[in-house]
């Protein structure tokens, strides 16, 4: 099934448009980062998805319903992570979990979901006195309440420490492993290369391509580079007669092979020792979510869009 659909979405806010003509499925199981600069219209486009904004036009069904008409058929099935969430300051970082549990009317253990997103210790804590990371950490326990099928998160990682942006990778992974669509934005792209199965890039209101991160590396023209240390250079014709090899450079005992197709690694490395060579070290120069989502970015590099 596809938890996410949309066609042709687009929100003006007067004059201004914020999303424009958006068409995106993502599928059940997913995880979907969903990227852009500042100002992209990634939480416009959120909004939309959970009924706090009305499109201007275009369609879109949230897990097989259309939350414009049915937004508790929507809302009982989803976790929501909102960019800006309402805590309690006088209430302790347990009771907004089992308020949380109260209204999705489940029997989730409090103190399991406060494990999960590491605030055991600070259970009983006002969260009046939280840091950000922390009111962070306790408002995506919130969102995974109830085993939901979907879970929407904008800017999950915001306000945590490296330690604790790592354990929202483990979760998101965790929630994928047991069945569950993650829809997800975030600025922070090596986050959505770790834990991303597919991502969709905005940029000026407009999906500007999805595709894996491999993809979007092949579909900007990106290469890999292989970069193989070998005891001493053998003659390189047989490596550059790879298919998916663009360019092969020594230097010293050094030599670096640039991939358009990420899969040709092991047979590179068999033709150099082929070729007589003993390999000494494998390293490999990957083309980052970085490089790729400024190329798709820049407004004087922006590609066609393609889906
Ligand atoms: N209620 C509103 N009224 C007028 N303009 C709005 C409204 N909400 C959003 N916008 C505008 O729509 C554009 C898209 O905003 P949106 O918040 O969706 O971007 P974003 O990609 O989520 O950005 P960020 O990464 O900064 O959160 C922005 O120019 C914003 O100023």
């Amino acid at each position: 099934m596809t938890a996410i659909r949309t066609e042709q979405l687009t929100k003006r806010f007067g004059g201004f448009t914020a999303v424009r003509d958006l068409t995106l499925r993502v599928d059940d199981g997913e995880v979907f980062g969903f990227l852009g600069p500042n100002g992209a219209g990634k939480s416009t486009t959120i909004d939309m998805l959970l009924d706090f904004v009305r499109p201007t036009s275009g369609e879109l069904t949230v897990l097989g319903h259309d939350p414009r008409t049915e937004p508790r058929a929507v809302r009982e099935r989803i976790g929501i992570l909102p960019e800006g969430y309402d805590l309690y300051d006088r209430l302790s970082a347990r009771r907004h979990v089992e308020l949380a549990i109260e209204l999705a009317a489940t029997d989730d253990d409090p103190d399991a979901v406060l494990r999960r997103v590491g605030l055991a210790d600070s259970a009983a804590r006002s969260v009046g006195g939280f840091s950000k990371g922390m009111r962070q950490r306790l408002a995506l326990g919130m969102a995974l309440v109830g085993e939901p099928d979907l879970l929407v998160l904008d800017e999950p990682s915001s306000g945590l420490d490296p330690q604790g942006a790592k354990e929202m990778r483990q979760l998101v992974r965790e929630e994928a492993d047991r069945g569950a669509t993650v829809f997800f934005s975030s600025h922070i792209l090596d986050q959505v290369e770790a834990v991303c199965d597919r991502v969709g890039i905005m940029n000026d209101a407009e999906l500007v391509t999805v595709d894996t991160v491999d993809g979007l590396r092949s579909a900007t023209g990106s290469t890999s580079t292989l970069v193989v240390s070998v005891d001493n250079a053998p003659d390189v014709g047989p490596v550059q007669e790879v298919e998916g090899v663009s360019d092969v450079t020594v230097v010293d005992d050094t030599l670096r092979i640039d991939c358009d197709d990420p899969g040709v690694k092991a047979t590179v490395i068999s033709r150099i020792e082929r070729a007589g060579a003993t390999v000494t070290d494998i390293d490999v120069d990957e083309t980052t979510l970085e490089d790729v989502f400024v190329e798709y970015t820049d407004e004087t590099a922006a590609p066609e869009v393609h889906e």
